[in-house]
This record gives C-alpha cells, sequence and structure tokens, in this order.
C-alpha cells in the first residue's frame, strides 16, 4: 500500500480518498468539534523528583499521583536528555520518512511482532478506512534493533570534530582532559540547564584520542571550579551526532531509549510512591530491567481536508509510560472531562501519558487516557511516541496492596503482557477495546 507521504505529495491531490474519510464514528471527526480548547496538562520538574529536598521530592510525588489520577497525562521537565539528542533523533526519523519508498519497503516487516516494521495507517491490512499517518515502528528494549537507513541515522549532521580525551590518573573515573583541561564528570541527570555531554568510563591508559562528535555546550558547572574553561577550550559540534559509550560510539537511537528508560524508572519510583508502595515497587514487580521499548515515529503529512480525515484515532496505549515529543506542529488531542482538548508539549520536554498497564497495576485508580492525533492542511508533524512497558512475559494484576489488604475486588484479570500488545495490534485500533476485554468488574 502506498504511503501517505507519497500520496500527500501527488500534486493534483485537492481531496482525500474516501477510503480516508474517517466515518467510524461521525460524532468524532475533528470538523463536528466546537474549537478545539487548549489546556495545560500539569507539569512535573524531575530535577525536584530525583535531587530535591524532601519535602520538595514528596511534593512532586503528590503531583505526578495527582496528574495520573485526574489528567493520565502530564509533561516532564528538567529530565536531563540532551536536547540537542533529541533533536537528532527527530531529525533522523524525518530522514527515514523521506527514504525513497524502495528503501522503506526493506522494513515493511510481515507480523506484528516483527521487530522492525514500517508502514501507513495503523493496520491497513485489516482496516476498511485509512488514517493519514505513515509510521516506523522498531523494538528497542530488551534487544535494540534499528533500522541501518538512513545511515548512522544522521544524515544531516556536519562532519564531527575531533579532539584528544585523557583519563587523568589523579582524578576520579571517569573524569577526563579536555583539551588538557579537567572536565568533571558529566553532569548528573535531571539537573537543569545541562544539555552536553555523555562520556561514560574511559579505556584506562592514556593518552587515548577520540572521534568527539557529540558536543554542543559545555556548562561551566562541568569543569573543575579552579581550572576553570576559555570559551575557545569547549569544542562544539555542528549538531549532535553520535555518543560516546565507552566502546566507541554508539547509536543515537540506542542512546535515546536508554535515557529515556532512565527517566521512566524515576518516575515510576515516584508513580510507586504515590500509590503508597515502596519505591522501587514497580520496577520489581514488572521486571523492568528487561521491560519492553517501543520506539515509534509517526509522520503526518498535510492533508487537503483534515476536518475529515484522522491521523491517529481515538484509542489509549498499551504499556506503563509513553514518551512523546514532536517537531512542534501540534495535533495531539486528550479526552479530558469528557472533551477533546488540543496538548502541545513544551520545548524540551517529554509529554508522557499513562498507559492500560499502569491502569491494570493501580486497580483502575490511574486511568489510560484517550486520545487521539488529528492532522492540519499546512504543515507535515512528526512524533515520537516511546513506549515503555512491563517485560513481555510478565502477566500484570492488579497490585495486590490495592486490593487484598483493603478487601477491593480487582478490577481486571491479568494476561501476560505480550499477549496483550499482539490483540491491540493485530485488531482494529479504537478507544480501551483491549482493556475492555480484561475487565473483570
Ligand atoms: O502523534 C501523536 O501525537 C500521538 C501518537 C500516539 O498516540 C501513538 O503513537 O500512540
Ligand atoms: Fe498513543
Amino acid at each position: 500500500m502506498i504511503s501517505i507521504k507519497s500520496l500527500a505529495e501527488s500534486p493534483e491531490l485537492t481531496s482525500i480518498p474516501a477510503s480516508y474519510t474517517f466515518t467510524s464514528n461521525p460524532n468524532e471527526y475533528p470538523a463536528l468539534l466546537p474549537a478545539d480548547p487548549e489546556v495545560n496538562v500539569p507539569i512535573i520538574d524531575l530535577a525536584l523528583l530525583t535531587f530535591g529536598t524532601s519535602d520538595q521530592r514528596s511534593k512532586v510525588i503528590n503531583e505526578l499521583g495527582n496528574a495520573c489520577e485526574n489528567w493520565g497525562f502530564f509533561i516532564v521537565t528538567n529530565h536531563g536528555v540532551p536536547e540537542s539528542l533529541m533533536d537528532a533523533v527527530m531529525d533522523g526519523c524525518r530522514g527515514f520518512f523521506y527514504l525513497c519508498e524502495d528503501d522503506k519497503l526493506e522494513f515493511k516487516g510481515d507480523h506484528v511482532m516483527d521487530p522492525i516494521r514500517c508502514g501507513t495507517s495503523f493496520n491497513a491490512s485489516i482496516e476498511k478506512e485509512f488514517y493519514w499517518r505513515d509510521f516506523l515502528k522498531v523494538f528497542v528494549h530488551p534487544q535494540f534493533h534499528f533500522p541501518n537507513k538512513p545511515s548512522g541515522f544522521s544524515p544531516f549532521v556536519a562532519k564531527p570534530p575531533t579532539a584528544t580525551l585523557t583519563p587523568r590518573p589523579s582524578y576520579r573515573e571517569p573524569d577526563l582532559l579536555l583539551r588538557g583541561l579537567p572536565v568533571k564528570n558529566p553532569p548528573h541527570r535531571g539537573l537543569p540547564h545541562h544539555e552536553a555531554i555523555l562520556y561514560s568510563p574511559l579505556p584506562p591508559q592514556p593518552p587515548q584520542s577520540f572521534s568527539l562528535s557529540l558536543l554542543s555546550r559545555l556548562e561551566p558547572a562541568m569543569v573543575d571550579e579552579n581550572v576553570g574553561v576559555r570559551e575557545e577550550d569547549v569544542v562544539r559540534g555542528v549538531g549532535a551526532t553520535r555518543f560516546l559509550d565507552g566502546q566507541g560510539e554508539s547509536n543515537l537511537a540506542l542512546e535515546y531509549c536508554k535515557r529515556i528508560r532512565e527517566v521512566a524508572k524515576d518516575v515510576l519510583e515516584g508513580i510507586s510512591e504515590s500509590l503508597g508502595m515502596e519505591s522501587n515497587y514497580i520496577n520489581k514487580a514488572l521486571n523492568l530491567d528487561s521491560n519492553f521499548q517501543i520506539f515509534i515515529a509517526n509522520l503526518y503529512p498535510p492533508c487537503p481536508q483534515p476536518e475529515l480525515a484522522m491521523g491517529l484515532p481515538p484509542h489509549s496505549d498499551h504499556g506503563l509510560l509513553t514518551f512523546l515529543t514532536q517537531n512542534g506542529i501540534g495535533g495531539l488531542q486528550i479526552q479530558h472531562n469528557g472533551k477533546w482538548v488540543s496538548v502541545n508539549p513544551i520545548p524540551n520536554s517529554f509529554l508522557i501519558n499513562t498507559g492500560d498497564h499502569l491502569e491494570i497495576l493501580s486497580n483502575g485508580k490511574f486511568k489510560s487516557v484517550v486520545h487521539r492525533a488529528i492532522v492540519n492542511r499546512n504543515s507535515t508533524r512528526i512524533s515520537l511516541a516511546i513506549a515503555n512497558g512491563p517485560s513481555l512475559d510478565t502477566v500484570v494484576t492488579p497490585a495486590a496492596e490495592l486490593v487484598d489488604s483493603h478487601n477491593i475486588p480487582p478490577a481486571y484479570i491479568g494476561i501476560k503482557y505480550k499477549e496483550y500488545i499482539q490483540l491491540q495490534q493485530s485488531n482494529n485500533l479504537k478507544d480501551k477495546s483491549v482493556l475492555d476485554r480484561i475487565r473483570s468488574i
């Protein structure tokens, strides 16, 4: 089936083909809605959760619990994932969608559990109406997969600068010398304002030369105060390319997904506490060391009749937490207090939504919120949705602490996460249809 990108690019296209008219539920035509109100979803400052005083941390945990209960969506700021990395991954995804159709065909995949799969709509082999969306879906954890095109997943980047990094024995590892100046450990995740460098342990024998291909900004705080650093000592990369991971350069997407798992772990610790449980409850109960993570890139090209088409129909996400970013173009709408409202992430943040498995685990206290993506007439929208779930073999049931000890009946029966995903991915995408199958009350 032709990609929506190719269809949208045909010069003679002035109306959408009938098969792209969203007819499932005419009440849901974007055009029939009152002007979309835009709302401000709660903002969670992750630095306060990870580095704040105990009062600040308690306050954030409380805010997190309220956000999960009343919104199912929240924005996380000061998460410590470098903005340059977020931008580079977005650029890489754009590069993927702009590959020629033949190149993309290589990654078409045949089965919903194929680790790399690109296509159009949601499940074009069974759908009767199609969505104005192309996608790339990749399983990135516990095994990392990724398309090998565009090459290096960073096609728009100038040649990286080179610098010599020398471990200095008198310094604690992994302190480094950058052009002869000591550089302190990389900034801690979650500290505000740090956008830059990821260095991890270097081989022990100095001197070693590395291609220093990631560098956007060196914050003074990262440099030993006794020595200081002059502007000209800062190596600036022209756009981030690759990250050093101790063994050499690693893939941008791999680094991005790893960073997101770290943030997800912190957020889930806060969420566990907000449910009155130990901070590592969810991480342990759902085997998050081998959690299943999917990288989804969505492309929504301009549409000549956006009022009749749908980018992604109303649905909830299957996992625990989905991390969403977009290329500055809005289109996400969520159900809030019975209405569709538009939500826009703020720059350099993640918009996080709670998925079906958090609803199951919390026995319905936290609801996975139905959302959809609408399209527009003039701009190409790209969104990245990184879904973080339990490990594939975990059977998630409502937490015993929330049911047994309070004599509350469990509201859902357990099902293996892998089977849950298969159900969702092989059927039509519709509201909370998979969760509805396992409700027990
Ligand atoms: O594009 C968006 O804003 C939403 C994407 C989404 O909901 C998904 O990929 O599950
Ligand atoms: Fe979604």
